[in-house]
């Protein structure tokens, strides 16, 4: 089977699809989207946000294992990634919230050109449909950074128990801050949680059923399910560069060839890299361990991967003293600075361990890492849920995070065979901060859960509980606890060859390439402290803008 589009896209996911549908806006232009998942229609564990931990394990994630991690006794930990008609956006959380204006900043000190926040303000507003009516906790705020236009739908959790204004919210006010907007660039303080999320639903908003679903019947728009990309096949231009001619993929019924005069690679940041390294393009080490011949050598592939790490601290409730909601997830978040959360003496500690820079971070992150740190930028996200339980009684959830991480690890292909699965080393918690940091953020809790008005409804703590007293106690807690966001970028970073840079900031374009393009969260150099969907939302948007310009 043979066919030939402008522009393949590997990945149906949330940059993939994003960029594909906008790119089928020009009648002149063909694009075909390769998914190795399924469409996931009629899945209800992706329509319905309440199920949203359900898809882990099942066909639609690819559950793809860590090495074990040295610096937290061995564990392997899972990764989830969508697979699935959607993606990642099919299956996460669905909380909406954009970086900091100086974290676009940082990084595009780092290298890459363009990545101001007014230029990604225009493509976060394009992406949106915001509802702002939909507010119960706080209301009354200035949405001039929303988008309204956009196709996907954000709004607030609904039906949300009297808990949240109650307690939760005053408690924020007496230990700091209120915000009026997550989203608005500059994001800290406690909030009402936005989420992609139909109003008035538990419907989750996402890029299949917004992007593509109603854009389906374009003639010049093919998305091709349960097929697997390989590699990229590659010709040479006239001066013997090389040149993309389309991409081979397994299907259950064989290999295909799709022709192509672009190929935009979304299949995420652990996935993405895996695709060039099998088409030749990355490490030459890398490449001559797994025996494939090295096209273009472009050691950073795969390199300067990151993460944020987070755990559940758990509380019970006074019995009776609150009564429940039916939100779908915790409808008050908090982004607080390592300022707050960490006493003056603490804060002491953690510049003197800061102090030391690992092998694998490059010192011109490191330096920005320092800076957004001193800068008071959100350095832990505390997202307060409810959780009842069998014997009736409520436990409240504190999610807490350490967002501006310092280990560095890594993805390659782990074989020449596309079907194995990638060699993830994220090398989580072998910056010692990392750890020491998130032990610190636990402890933190317990400094809301003894202020009132919530101290008076607090029953006892649970986990870790109070016999964990000491930084090392609940260091030692956490190695066997902690989760991590699911956040990765890095691994296909947007900087200048020299700087750690795989694709070109302003065209996507991988370097030594001159169409093959990285649509997807890998690109993103340095890691902000918020969720990552809103940027990929963006990315897709900002890519096809810049593809569209060339195409006319
Ligand atoms: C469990 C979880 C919870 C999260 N929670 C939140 C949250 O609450 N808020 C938030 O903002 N962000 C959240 N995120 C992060 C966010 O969803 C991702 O950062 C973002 O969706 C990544 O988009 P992407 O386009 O880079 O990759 P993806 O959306 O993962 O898309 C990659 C696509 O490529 C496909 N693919 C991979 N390899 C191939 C191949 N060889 N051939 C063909 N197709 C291929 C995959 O199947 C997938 O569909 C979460 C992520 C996860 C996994």
């Amino acid at each position: 089977q043979s066919a030939t589009y402008d522009y393949v896209v590997v990945g149906g996911g949330t940059a993939g699809l994003t960029v594909a549908v906008r790119l089928s806006e020009l009648a002149n232009v063909s694009v075909a989207v390769l998914e190795a998942g399924g469409t996931g229609i009629g899945n209800p564990n992706i329509t319905d946000l309440r199920n949203r931990f359900l898809p882990y394990d099942t066909p639609i994630d690819w559950a793809l294992p860590t090495l074990p991690q040295n610096s937290a006794n061995g564990r392997v930990y899972t990764q989830r990634q969508g697979k699935v008609l959607g993606g990642s956006s099919a299956i996460n959380g669905a909380v909406y919230v954009r970086p900091d204006i100086r974290e676009f900043a940082a990084i595009e000190a780092l290298g890459a050109k363009g990545w101001t926040w007014n230029n990604f303000l225009q493509y976060f507003k394009k992406s949106e449909h915001f509802y702002p009516e939909t507010d119960e906790l706080t209301g009354g705020q200035n949405y001039s950074a929303h988008g309204f236009d956009g196709p996907i739908s954000v709004s607030y959790g609904f039906n949300v128990s009297s808990f949240f204004k109650d307690y939760a919210i005053p408690t924020i006010e007496n230990l700091g801050t209120m915000d009026d907007d997550m989203s608005d660039g500059t994001p800290i303080g406690g909030h009402s949680q936005q989420l992609s999320l139909f109003p008035g639903t538990y419907n989750r908003s996402y890029v299949a059923n917004s992007y593509f679903w109603p854009n389906q019947d374009r003639e010049n728009l093919h998305v091709f399910t349960d097929s697997l990309v390989s590699k990229i096949i590659w010709g040479e231009d006239e001066n013997g560069l090389a040149v993309a001619n389309g991409v081979e993929y397994l299907t259950e019924d064989g290999t295909g060839v799709l022709n192509a005069r672009h190929v935009i690679l979304s299949a995420g940041a652990l996935q993405s890299t895996k695709v060039l390294e099998l088409s030749g393009v990355g490490d030459p080490a890398v490449l001559k361990n797994l025996g494939i011949e090295n096209k273009i050598e472009l050691a950073n592939v795969g390199k300067n991967l990151q993460n944020q790490l987070g755990v559940n601290v758990i509380y019970a409730l006074k019995n009776g003293s609150v009564t429940l909601g039916s939100e779908t997830s915790a409808p008050v978040t908090g982004l607080l600075p390592a300022q707050q959360v960490l006493s003056d003496e603490d804060m002491e500690i953690s510049n003197e361990i800061r102090s030391t820079k690992g092998d694998d971070l490059p010192e011109a992150q490191y330096e920005a890492l320092q800076k957004l740190i001193e800068d008071g930028l959100a350095q832990t996200e505390m997202n307060w849920s409810l959780t009842p339980q069998a014997d009736g009684t409520v436990q409240l959830r504190l999610y807490v995070t350490d967002l501006h991480t310092f280990s560095r690890g890594y993805v390659h292909a782990n074989s020449s065979d596309p079907t194995a699965k990638v060699t993830i080393d994220p090398k989580y918690l072998s910056a010692e901060h990392d750890l020491w940091y998130l032990s610190k953020a636990v402890a933190y809790t317990r400094n809301i859960t003894s202020t009132e008005p919530l101290a008076s409804v607090i029953d006892s703590e649970l986990a870790p509980g109070a016999n964990y007293s000491s930084s090392e106690d609940i260091q030692e807690w956490l190695l066997p606890n902690f989760i991590t966001m699911s956040h990765f970028v890095g691994t296909t970073a947007a900087l200048p060859l020299e700087d750690g840079g795989v694709v070109d900031p302003e065209s996507f374009i991988v370097y030594g390439t001159s169409n093959v393009r990285v649509v997807d969260c890998g690109v993103i150099p340095l890691l902000p402290g918020i969720h990552t969907e809103s940027i990929a939302y963006a990315l897709g948007e900002m890519a096809a803008d810049v593809i569209k310009k060339t195409e006319c």
